[in-house]
C-alpha cells in the first residue's frame, strides 16, 4: 500500500495560497532582473562540505550518500552554492547575482516549522564599501513597497559588535565566552554576576544597559557613546549611522532599528547585519549581510560581498490576497475551440469547461462556484 503521509516538515501547496507564492516569487525575480542582478542557479543537492561553515545545531541537513560513497545534502543555505561558485569558476569582479530556490533544514519533529522553505535572493559579491549593503537594503525595501506590505520595520545589526566589545575587557577568554552567551541568552543573573569584576571600569555604564541595547536607533547610540574610543567599533557605528541616514532619506515610511546584543544570524557573516520585520508576527521577511570571509572557505583569496533573501513563505501570510470573484466556465462544441481559445484569454480568470455534456457543465459549475458560459448555441 502507498504511504499517503508527507515527511514531516513538508507540506502540499495550491489554492490561493499556492497562487501567491507563485507571484511573489516572480515578482521577486523580475524586481531583481531589472536591476540588472544576473540569474545565477545551483543544484539542490550539493557536496555536505560546501556547508562546513554553517552551525549544525541550526542547519542539519538531509543526508543521502553518492555511488562513490561521498556525502551529500539537500542545500540547507543558498549563499554558501553561490561562495563555492565564485571559487570554483574565477568570474570576473565585481558580480550581482539573484536567484530563488528552496533549501531544506531538519527541525526538530513537532517545533511545527517547515523543512523547505523557499527563498528568493542577491548576493552582491566584489564591493567593499557600505554602498553594497545599501544597494541590498533598497532592493529589500523597494520589494516590500511593490508586494504593498504595510509596516515593515528594518532591524539593523553588526556581527562584529559583541566580540570587538568582549575583546576589550579584561577578564579571562573563558569569561568572555560566558558573557557572550549569558548576554545572547538574556540571562540576567549569569550576566549581572559575570560582570561584576567590571563595575569600577570605563565600561560599567555601558554594560548596564547592554542586555537592552536594542530598539531606537538614537536611544542605542547615546549608550554606545559611553563606551572608551576605539577604532573598529566607530567604523562599525559609522556605517550603521550612515546606513539609518540612508534609509531615512530613501525610504520615509519604513522605520529603522538597531539591536547589538543578539547573535549573528549566519556564523559567516562578517559587518553590518539585515532583517526586515511586520509588527504582526516575529518570523521574517528577509535577512541579510555583509560576508566578507566566506570565500576564504573554497580558496585563498578574501572577497568582500554582501547578500540578502526574502523569506516568501513568511511573504505570502503579508500579501493581501487579491478579490478575484468566480471564475468562468467556458462550455463548448469540440469544433468550436478556436473560438472558446480566444474567449478564455479575453475574459481572464476563466477555464475551458471539459465535460461532455451541458448536464455535467451545469453540476460542475455549481460545486465550484463558476459562472457557466454556454458557446454552443443548440439550447
Ligand atoms: N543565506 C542567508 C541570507 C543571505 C543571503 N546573502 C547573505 N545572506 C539566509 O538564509 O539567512
Amino acid at each position: 500500500m502507498q504511504n499517503k503521509n508527507l515527511p514531516n516538515g513538508t507540506r502540499d501547496e495550491f489554492g490561493p495560497q499556492a497562487q501567491i507564492k507563485e507571484t511573489i516569487q516572480n515578482k521577486l525575480l523580475s524586481g531583481f532582473k531589472n536591476r540588472g542582478f544576473q540569474k545565477l542557479t545551483t543544484p539542490v543537492i550539493e557536496y555536505s562540505d560546501v556547508f562546513k561553515p554553517l552551525n549544525p545545531d541550526d542547519y542539519r541537513p538531509y543526508q543521502m550518500l553518492d555511488e562513490q560513497g561521498e556525502t551529500l545534502v539537500l542545500r540547507p543555505d543558498l549563499t554558501l552554492p553561490v561562495a563555492r561558485v565564485m571559487s570554483a569558476t574565477g568570474l570576473n569582479l565585481p558580480v550581482k547575482w539573484y536567484y530563488g530556490g528552496d533549501v531544506f533544514r531538519l527541525k526538530k519533529r513537532l517545533s511545527g516549522s517547515y523543512n523547505q522553505l523557499s527563498q528568493a535572493g542577491i548576493e552582491i559579491v566584489g564591493y567593499e564599501g557600505v554602498r553594497a549593503e545599501w544597494e541590498c537594503l533598497s532592493v529589500a525595501l523597494s520589494e516590500c513597497q511593490r508586494l504593498g506590505i504595510p509596516n515593515v520595520t528594518l532591524q539593523l545589526s553588526e556581527a562584529g559588535f559583541v566580540d570587538a566589545v568582549i575583546s576589550q575587557l579584561a577578564i579571562p577568554q573563558p569569561t568572555r565566552e560566558s558573557l557572550k552567551q549569558a548576554l545572547y541568552a538574556k540571562d540576567l543573573s549569569d550576566y549581572n554576576r559575570l560582570c561584576q569584576p567590571l563595575v569600577e571600569t570605563e565600561f560599567s555604564e555601558f554594560l548596564r544597559e547592554w542586555p537592552w541595547l536594542f530598539g531606537s536607533f538614537d536611544q542605542v547610540m547615546e549608550v554606545v557613546k559611553t563606551l572608551p574610543d576605539n577604532e573598529s567599533l566607530k567604523r562599525m557605528i559609522h556605517d550603521l549611522t550612515t546606513t539609518q541616514q540612508f534609509v531615512n532619506n530613501q525610504f520615509p515610511n519604513y522605520r529603522v532599528t538597531v539591536d547589538l546584543s543578539i547573535p549573528s544570524p549566519q556564523v559567516y557573516y562578517t559587518g553590518m547585519v539585515f532583517r526586515g520585520f511586520t509588527e504582526q508576527s516575529a518570523d521574517y521577511l528577509f535577512s541579510g549581510g555583509r560576508y566578507d570571509d566566506l570565500l576564504t572557505n573554497f580558496q585563498q583569496v578574501k572577497v568582500p560581498a554582501v547578500g540578502l533573501a526574502f523569506e516568501i513563505d513568511a511573504l505570502v501570510q503579508r500579501v493581501p490576497v487579491p478579490e478575484s470573484g468566480p471564475q468562468t466556465l467556458i462550455y463548448f462544441d469540440d469544433e468550436q475551440w478556436p473560438q472558446a481559445e480566444q474567449l478564455l484569454h479575453k475574459l481572464g480568470n476563466a477555464t475551458l469547461c471539459l465535460t461532455h455534456n451541458f448536464e455535467a457543465a451545469k453540476r460542475l459549475a455549481a460545486s465550484t462556484n463558476s459562472k457557466l458560459l454556454d458557446l454552443t448555441k443548440r439550447r
